[in-house]
């Protein structure tokens, strides 16, 4: 494809972005490609490194182009890409062609923006911090109670690219045996610093199609998310509940450290996501897992009430920490959105504690880097259950720097993994 092809294809996928507002950016993407099959795998990638990079700057985009009276269509927005990489308005004119596979050339008002854009640059001191930062105005109040001086640092590191971490199965080989199977592909992987099972990689790179992938030594995961099973402290033979496993991914990594004896249960309201664990528990070896579909008034959980060693609830949440692969999760985030997902947690947590037996372990994870979803949700909770205690947990897979504390709490900034945070609660004996 020319650049010009590409150029037009971003725009397109933008458009499709703008017709589903609620439906996060990659599965749009995802669509748009499947649709697009003669789209090779180097034009899909650069393709979409032109709307997440579009995606990373939306409000400042937004604010830049309402200042010289427009409106921010995906057209300008990709201009205005270009203007704030330091492109001329000589060379975004250019890029912007006729042709069967082009943009089409700027029309009037877009070239009067850009020029004004050009030619009088809008004063940035007067851009407002939110805008600046790239957070929704009401979300601001919230991430400076998290972060405090270090906000901008925080934020600075979530508007980078995110590596690709893997999760190197131990049960079918260690982390050296990976690496020279990944180079036997091409993928160069480096050792991650903080998870002992970990191999990272730099952005974006189609590793499913390697063997290694392929034969389950190697499964995509956040270097943060491995830890936060790491402090789960699961051991072989335990009985141990993923309540809230998705897709499985960190059911796969639980059973692992279990060395596949014991029992797993991986739950969750979603068939397909519980669906969609089936093939990632093949591929892996697993054989100690079993799924089981929440449904309303669960008699399933009734009969099981006090006899798991292990609870893991990895709740649904804002993920806020995610932001480096999801920029506009930002911009799609409402209010109302964290009010409603912190009463769930609140209920999902009630729910789940009843299934530990005393002297087990509740361990509560989001991937998400506000008070509100993680620490004040804990104290919360143990405000209610006074049966329950903050512990450290005895996890050697964490490394020193982050262990002797019963709470996890990973940023970008910090950490160089994904934000998520984890807290360790035990139910008193007797
Ligand atoms: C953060 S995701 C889990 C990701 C998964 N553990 C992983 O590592 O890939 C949260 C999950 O909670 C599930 N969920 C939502 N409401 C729930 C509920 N009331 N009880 C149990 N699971 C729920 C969602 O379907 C979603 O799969």
């Amino acid at each position: 494809m020319t650049p010009s092809a590409r150029l037009a294809a971003a725009i397109d996928l933008l458009t499709a972005m703008d017709a589903a507002p609620r439906r996060p950016a990659d599965a749009t993407a995802n669509s748009f490609f499947r649709e697009r099959r003669f789209i090779g795998g180097g034009d899909r990638r650069a393709i979409s490194a032109i709307v997440w990079d579009v995606l990373r700057q939306w409000r400042q985009a937004e604010w830049l182009i309402t200042q010289v009276g427009g409106e921010a269509t995906p057209r300008l927005r990709v201009a205005v890409r270009q203007f704030l990489a330091g492109e001329s308005f000589g060379d975004i004119a250019q890029s912007f062609v006729e042709g069967k596979f082009a943009p089409g050339a700027l029309a009037r008002d877009e070239r009067r923006y850009l020029e004004t854009l050009a030619t009088n640059r809008p004063d940035a001191t007067s851009m407002p911090r939110a805008v600046r930062l790239e957070v929704p105005d009401w979300l601001l109040p919230h991430l400076e109670a998290t972060f405090g001086e270090t906000l901008e640092t925080e934020l600075a590191a979530m508007a980078g690219e995110a590596t690709l971490d893997l999760r190197v199965n131990t049960l079918r080989g260690d982390r050296e045996a990976a690496r020279k199977a990944l180079l036997r592909d091409g993928f160069r992987a480096e050792l991650t610093e903080l998870s002992p099972w970990g191999l990272r990689l730099s952005g974006r790179q189609p590793i499913t199609a390697s063997a290694a992938f392929k034969e389950g030594l190697v499964e995509i995961q956040d270097e943060g998310s491995q830890l936060v099973v790491a402090m789960l402290g699961a051991r072989p033979e335990m009985r141990i509940l993923d309540y809230c496993a998705g897709a499985g991914g960190k059911t796969l990594a639980i059973a692992m450290m279990m060395q596949n004896r014991g029992h797993i249960v991986a739950c969750d309201v979603s068939v397909p996501r519980l669906e969609g664990a089936v093939k990632r528990l093949r591929r892996a070896g697993i054989h100690n897992a079993e799924r089981h579909l929440l449904v309303p008034g669960d008699k399933w959980a009734k009969r099981r009430a006090k006899s798991f060693d292990r609870v893991l609830v990895d709740a649904p949440c804002t993920g806020t920490g995610t932001w480096r692969r999801n920029p506009d999760a930002r911009v799609r985030l409402e209010e109302n959105d964290l009010k409603e997902l912190t009463v769930k947690q609140a209920e999902i947590l009630d729910r789940s504690a009843a299934l530990v037996q005393p002297g087990g372990r509740l361990v509560y994870a989001t991937c998400s880097i506000l008070n509100a979803e993680n620490r004040d949700q804990i104290t919360a909770f143990l405000g209610r259950h006074p049966d329950f205690v903050s512990v450290v947990p005895d996890a050697p897979e964490v490394p020193a720097s982050l262990a002797g504390s019963s709470m996890l709490s990973l940023t970008p900034g910090r950490n160089g993994t994904d934000g998520f945070f984890a807290a360790v609660l035990e139910r008193k004996e007797g």
